[in-house]
């Protein structure tokens, strides 16, 4: 099952500065690992915003709940899941 979502990344300014590194790292690892896995298929950048634009490839909702539940900066983000079905015009879809 394919999803967007959208993550919105807002940690307070007074996170202690080693905690707030010590976490971006961890959630690099974390995103990077699952990427290798074949979960998280893409992740863009939004420009201007401090935002990513992630697609995601699982078995179902409750494993994308997992993965997202689990993310490091999870009690930072604000997160908007889109389901993606094929477009009927989409060339690549046959
Ligand atoms: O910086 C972000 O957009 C938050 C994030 C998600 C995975 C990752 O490595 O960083």
């Amino acid at each position: 099952m394919l999803f967007a979502v959208k993550m919105d990344v807002n940690i307070p300014n007074d996170l202690d500065p080693e905690l707030r590194a010590e976490t971006i790292a961890t959630e690099k690892a974390y995103s990077q690992q699952l990427q290798r896995d074949g979960e998280w298929v893409h992740i863009w950048r939004v420009v201007g915003q401090y935002s990513n634009l992630s697609i995601f490839d699982v078995r179902d909702n409750e494993r994308l709940h997992e993965i997202l539940w689990n993310l490091p900066l999870f009690p930072y983000m604000s997160v908007e899941v889109t389901p993606l079905a094929q477009h009927p015009s989409d060339i690549a879809a046959g």
